[in-house]
């Protein structure tokens, strides 16, 4: 009979070798649906926690253990993170349950040898819990800061000294700390909805779903709500029938400033899942309905490196009824297409990017990213905007967009768009939402949401128009 903890163990030691955590937690949820909900939640918390305080947990084990984490059988490491997670993070559990259980798991997966080293480590931990302390920062040392920092808000070091660069010490600790608290899911209801017809579906997901469900409409946008406590959202209403798809609100932004018309030609080069691409086809559906029959017929192209991801984008249009308005096209951004030059009125540009916005929702994100993997994306993004720049019309549209923070990928990827390409800033001031018209990057030209600042991912969005 396998333990929920032990469950946990192994979906710890998958994450460890680098495995995307979030789909890995729900295939084995998955396979393991016989459990209560009770139990899967349990597993979930355990596993996501160890992953996104690791750092924080393997400091706190490194301050007791003779051996250090990092030269730590990678099943005992694995084991003193998740059981020191429940110590410090998990309230409700015992810390006797929590050592008991990881001593007895370490005899169960073949370690009898090491049950006395994790059960010594785990009881001193225990033991002088309110006594232990993390590396505080001195104002004028900025090595001491980016420890401090890293080990508090359990963030590789490079990320904190790129943050700390570029918003000093207040701001990036308020970015850490955002990422470590729960984000609602954000979805975003189709415009094509009456006001009335939103509030209704909102009304029937709260009488269809657990106690513990909420929704409420985000304050950005009237058409995005917020969900927390939201398990198999795929079952609430209005789902099937393509009422709504998931998208973070600050995604969102993009075709709310890329100024729409009917008639226009939308070309997004990085489309899947298809949340910017099918915003924008709601948005165009919506003008089309008083089109006269001479006018020039709205579409969406959207396209996508491989299959697997546009199935995904198809079976977005078709649930969402859109595929008169879409075309799905597998396409690699790197290869030119003379067919779509000065075709597009407006051209997405929501590249591939280091994600670091939106940590908070994809711990793995922070231990897989470098400063290696930093560089090569913008090598990537940059490569991708000089074969696609020309698809736009004279006196067309740039939507670039990332969901990350990051100014090489950034403010530096405009900068050399408008330095290199026939390209100028468009200020978009007047068209974000008004909570959001005094943000200070919006007087350089573009649009960078900090988590902890605002109640959305960390994301960037300039638009650009072709001279
Ligand atoms: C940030 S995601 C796009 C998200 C999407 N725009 C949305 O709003 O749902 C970036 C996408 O770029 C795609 N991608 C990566 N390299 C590509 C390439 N060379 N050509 C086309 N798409 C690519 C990835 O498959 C991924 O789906």
């Amino acid at each position: 009979m396998i333990s929920e903890r032990e469950i946990a163990l192994d979906i710890i030691m998958e994450t460890d070798k680098g495995d995307a955590s979030h789909s890995l937690i729900r295939d084995v949820l998955g396979k393991y649906d016989y459990l209560e909900p009770r139990q899967k939640a349990f597993i979930k918390k355990l596993a996501q926690g160890s992953l996104e305080r690791r750092i924080t947990l393997d400091y706190i084990t490194d301050s007791f253990a003779s051996v250090k984490t990092a030269k730590q059988k990678p099943l005992i490491r694995s084991l003193l993170r998740m059981s020191v997670y429940q110590i410090f993070y998990m309230d409700q559990v015992p810390d006797s349950a929590a050592i008991n259980e990881a001593v007895n798991l370490a005899g169960k997966r073949g370690f009898k040898n090491l049950k006395g080293f994790v059960n010594g480590v785990l009881r001193n931990i225990s033991r002088q819990k309110d006594k232990i302390t993390f590396p505080a920062p001195s104002k004028k040392d900025k090595k001491s800061q980016i420890t401090s920092l890293s080990v508090t808000y359990s963030m590789p070091e490079f990320i904190c000294d790129l943050f700390l660069k570029n918003y000093g010490y207040d701001k990036t600790e308020d970015i850490l700390k955002a990422f470590l608290n729960p984000r609602p899911v954000t979805i975003r209801m189709d415009e094509r909805l009456s006001k009335e017809e939103m509030k209704r579906l909102a009304d029937s997901m709260i009488e269809e779903s657990g106690d513990n469900f909420a929704i409420k409409q985000h304050e950005l946008l009237p058409y995005a709500y917020e969900l927390t406590h939201t398990d198999n959202i795929q079952y609430l209403p209005g789902y099937e029938e393509g009422n709504w798809m998931v998208q973070d609100v600050s995604s969102m932004l993009v075709s709310e400033v890329a100024g729409l018309k009917k008639g226009d030609v939308v070309i997004d080069v990085c489309s899947a899942p298809g949340g910017k691409a099918l915003h924008a086809a709601v948005k165009l559906a919506a003008l089309e309905k008083n089109a006269e029959p001479c006018d020039e017929k709205s579409h969406v192209y959207s396209r996508d490196l491989t299959g697997f991801k546009t199935r995904i984008i198809e079976e977005n249009v078709d649930r969402m009824a859109l595929s008169d308005i879409v075309t799905v096209e597998v396409h690699d951004a790197l290869e030119h297409d003379e067919a779509f030059e000065n075709k597009a009125d407006v051209l997405y540009c929501d590249l591939p990017c280091s994600g670091l916005g939106i940590i908070g929702r994809k711990a793995d994100i922070k231990y897989g990213a470098s400063q290696k993997s930093l560089k090569s994306l913008s090598c990537l993004q940059q490569k991708i905007l000089e074969n696609v720049w020309n698809y736009v019309k004279q006196g067309g549209i740039m939507m670039y967009s990332t969901c990350t923070i990051n100014p090489y990928e950034n403010e530096k990827m405009v900068d050399y768009i408008c330095e290199n390409l026939p390209f100028e800033r468009v200020d978009i001031t007047m068209s974000v939402p008004s909570a959001l018209r005094n943000e200070e990057s919006l007087s350089k030209g573009y649009l960078q949401l900090l988590p902890g600042v605002y109640d959305t991912d960390g994301f960037f969005l300039a638009k650009l128009r072709r001279v």
